[in-house]
């Protein structure tokens, strides 16, 4: 029985809360941020432990502010009752029509009564809650054609007795309390169930969620360590000699390097990603091994061996929830975790409640890794095996074509790039033979590529950030950021074994060598994230809340373990709800909508996403013909960047319709079509972005202006300042893209949205 039958079925609330707690319940997809998946997360567990807190340790509980609370809370509407035309209205029949003006007086002699704000606040309502929910009632009560028999009489005697000494009044005042208070359960329905909201938003034992883990003492291990120090190949030597295992990867790129590698050494695994399903048995059965993106990983069935890497992503504000779940609910005899030693006291403290202990093993950087003592200054000093990097697309493109026009050939790789193309201009640039033998990129190859690096130079060192609140910052680049980067330089057997690391512009070399020389912060809290049982729990509690306000709420309310966990930002799923808010769709369905993972910075795509949810909630299919006629198919090699850009979307929507597809076959059912089509399209954006200096060219960035770059490129005043006092003139200063550019970008963009969706609505 799935949980929203059982839900369905209840008529009481405190049993909808008890048969969730008392089902275990089935796998349900997790949201992902831009180019991640989805995940099985369960919730409830049929060993419920009480909230004990561990002896000598530190615990503390997030408090919410109860008036930030009760403002995310949106009152229903009641209408006025209306007279039926059935028969007479009693209340009338007895006591006559009622006076507006004097039920008005009335009504406001209640509101000023300081007795009825505490009684209601005894109640739940709070100063806002009780002042909404008063107007609301007033308003009832004097547009209603006809009122409840007792409350008619009940305000007629009041009108009648108001100028009456006390001691003559057959009723007082206070009396409209009960049917105020009726009145406001039904604009607040919240008040009926804020006790059982509080239970299914606790989240302080995350630990009991996976009730199969629990029944196994894992033995835990880290592998900790400075990148290129072989944390992966240990781990993975375990992983490849057990009986079953599954490797919990950060990136599809990973997991694919994993499922390849094992396959290789003849034993077969399963590569499983939001978009993809690769088994190896013929007969469909699963293989004794599995490959994922950490956010698919089960954590339901056993394996002799867990690999869980990059576990530094514990602490990602919107995906580190995925690392958590695995950490807390694989189900394997051993668990290897590998990644930074920052989350070590982190995973221990997690471990106090699994009851489990921790095994460290240490490793050392396989090679040897400098800061240079001088930086770049020109792009007439780039050298064979130079990486540089940059945090935003126009210094990429940029800097390219700088360096383009010094006579080399580059690869660029950037997050958007589909992982084709990633591979490809990996591979070109690893191909000593090619003749591209410089790579510009962004901090995409901080995980999942092997990269012959000698040296890497960062162009900048500051990177646009989300924060916890999902709002945009400009951070300098922390120390864990600088060495992930920095370490990809002499990667262990290959062609550049030593690295060196440094900066282009000389003033910022300093501040470099002391990013790198400062210990790692250490991780302190890891992430934690709403299930869909949980929504869809407070969904048949607040039937009429939308499901963006329904997470506000969750989030408002729930209790976490701030000395340990954090709640994860879910501004895409927002985002998403409210685009599709208006589309008739059951709340399941919806949910798991919401949770593709795109982002709302791709308008495109969620104008795409929208059209998707229109279709079906339709019932109509969305066949390969429908959807690719919406995405100016056949494709072209892009001719501009604006072009590859707007390509990169499409694969991106591609990937939306995979990952949909595995969750609505039916609706979704040409998968392999889908496929087949993205695979071309990654392979046309290579060839754009083989040319993309060519691309950068159509531009006509010759006009470019030098300020625009400063805008561009640079996000201190003192790296700006810096650089025009010392950087040899034209070098320094790489043209941007023109915002004429980005604007063509902007309105092919506008052009293809559909008309009147919720995106244009918002702009
Ligand atoms: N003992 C070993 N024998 C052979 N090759 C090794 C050994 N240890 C590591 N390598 C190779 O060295 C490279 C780096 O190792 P690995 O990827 O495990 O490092 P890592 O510490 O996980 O790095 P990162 O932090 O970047 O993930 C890989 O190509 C790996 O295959
Ligand atoms: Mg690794």
């Amino acid at each position: 029985m799935s949980i929203w039958s059982s839900i369905n079925r209840c008529c009481c609330h405190g049993q909808a809360v008890r048969i969730a707690q008392n089902v275990h319940l089935s796998a349900v997809y997790r949201i992902a941020p831009h180019r991640t998946h989805s995940t099985l997360l369960p919730t409830w567990t049929n060993h419920p432990r009480p909230h004990t807190m561990s002896v000598g340790i530190r615990r503390r509980w997030k408090s919410t502010n109860p008036e930030l609370i009760s403002s995310l809370f949106v009152p229903v509407q009641i209408e006025p009752a209306t007279n039926s035309g059935q028969g007479e209205d009693i209340g009338e029949e007895f006591t006559g029509k009622l006076n507006r003006d004097e039920v008005l007086k009335a009504m406001n002699a209640f509101y000023r009564r300081p007795e009825m704000k505490r009684l209601a606040e005894e109640h739940g309502l709070d100063s806002r809650l009780f002042h909404q929910a008063f107007i609301s009632f007033r308003k009832y009560c004097v547009k209603s054609q006809t009122l409840p028999v007792e409350l008619h009489i009940l305000l007629s005697d009041l009108i009648q007795s108001q100028n009456l000494s006390p001691s003559a009044q057959t009723n007082h005042i206070d009396d409209l309390f009960p049917y105020f208070l009726q009145h406001a359960k039904k604009c607040y329905p919240h008040l009926e169930c804020m006790d059982d909201l509080r239970q299914i938003s606790d989240l302080r034992s995350p630990a009991n969620w996976y009730p199969e883990a629990r029944q196994k003492q894992r033995k835990v291990i880290f592998h900790a360590g400075p990148t290129n120090s072989g944390k992966t190949f240990g781990a993975m030597e375990h992983y490849l000699k057990a009986k079953s295992g599954i490797y919990c990867g950060p990136l599809k790129l990973l997991a694919n390097e994993v499922f390849h590698k094992a396959n290789d050494r003849g034993v077969p695994c399963d590569l499983i990603t939001g978009e993809e399903r690769r088994l190896m048995n013929p007969d469909g059965g699963s293989s004794s091994h599995i490959a994922c993106t950490v956010e698919m990983a089960s954590t339901q069935v056993a394996y002799e061996v867990g690999v869980i890497d990059e576990i530094q992503m514990i602490r990602d504000t919107a995906r580190g929830w995925a690392w958590t779940r695995t950490v807390l609910g694989l189900c394997v005899d051993e668990l290897h975790l590998c990644g930074e030693a920052a989350a070590i006291d982190l995973i221990k403290e997690m471990l106090l409640d699994t009851g489990e202990d921790l095994e460290v093993k240490t490793y050392k950087r396989l090679t040897s890794l400098t800061i240079s003592d001088r930086a770049l200054q020109s792009f007439d000093n780039i050298q064979d095996g130079d990486c540089v990097v940059a945090f935003s697309k126009n210094d990429i493109f940029s800097i390219t074509r700088a360096i383009e026009q010094r006579g080399r050939s580059c690869a660029v790789i950037y997050g958007a790039l589909p992982p084709g193309t990633k591979v490809l201009q990996a591979k070109n640039f690893n191909d000593p033979e090619h003749g591209t033998n410089v790579l510009v990129a962004t901090d995409a190859i901080g995980m999942g590529l092997n990269l012959n690096i000698k040296r890497v130079i960062f162009y900048s060192l500051v990177k646009p950030t989300v924060n916890e609140k999902g709002e945009k910052d400009m951070e300098q680049l922390s120390t864990s950021q600088a060495l992930q980067i920095g370490g990809r330089a002499g990667r262990y057997r290959t062609q550049y074994a030593e690295g060196e690391v440094t900066t282009f512009r000389p003033e910022d070399l300093a501040t470099l060598q002391e990013i790198m020389a400062k210990p790692i912060e250490p991780i302190e809290t890891a992430g934690l994230h709403p299930t869909a049982e949980q929504i869809e729990l407070f969904a048949y509690h607040l039937p009429k809340a939308t499901l963006s306000n329904l997470i506000d709420i969750f989030v408002g309310i729930c209790q976490v373990d701030d000395s340990v966990y954090f709640m994860c930002n879910i501004e895409d799923f927002k985002f998403l709800a409210d685009t599709i808010q208006h589309v008739p769709l059951p709340l399941k369905t919806r949910y798991t909508f919401c949770c593709a993972p795109i982002s709302r910075k791709q308008p495109f795509v969620c104008s795409i996403f929208l059209k998707f949810a229109r279709q079906f909630s339709r019932g109509e299919a969305l066949t390969f013909d429908w959807v690719t006629s919406q995405l100016g198919y056949p494709f072209a090699i892009p001719d501009t960047i604006a072009e590859l850009q707007h390509l990169e979307n499409v694969f991106d929507v591609f990937d939306l319709y995979l990952w949909l597809s595995y969750r609505f076959q039916d609706m979704f059912p040409d998968q392999e079509r889908m496929r087949a089509t993205q695979h071309e399209l990654d392979n046309i954006i290579h060839q754009g972005v083989s040319k993309i200096t060519k691309l950068i060219q159509q531009a006509n960035l010759a006009q470019s202006e030098t300020t625009d770059t400063r805008q561009s490129s640079s996000n201190t005043s003192r790296r700006d300042s810096g650089r025009n006092r010392s950087q040899p003139e034209g070098d320094a200063v790489v043209e941007p893209v023109k915002d004429s550019q980005k604007l063509t970008l902007k309105s092919q963009i506008l052009t293809r949205r559909p008309r009147g969706s919720a995106l244009l609505n918002r702009k």
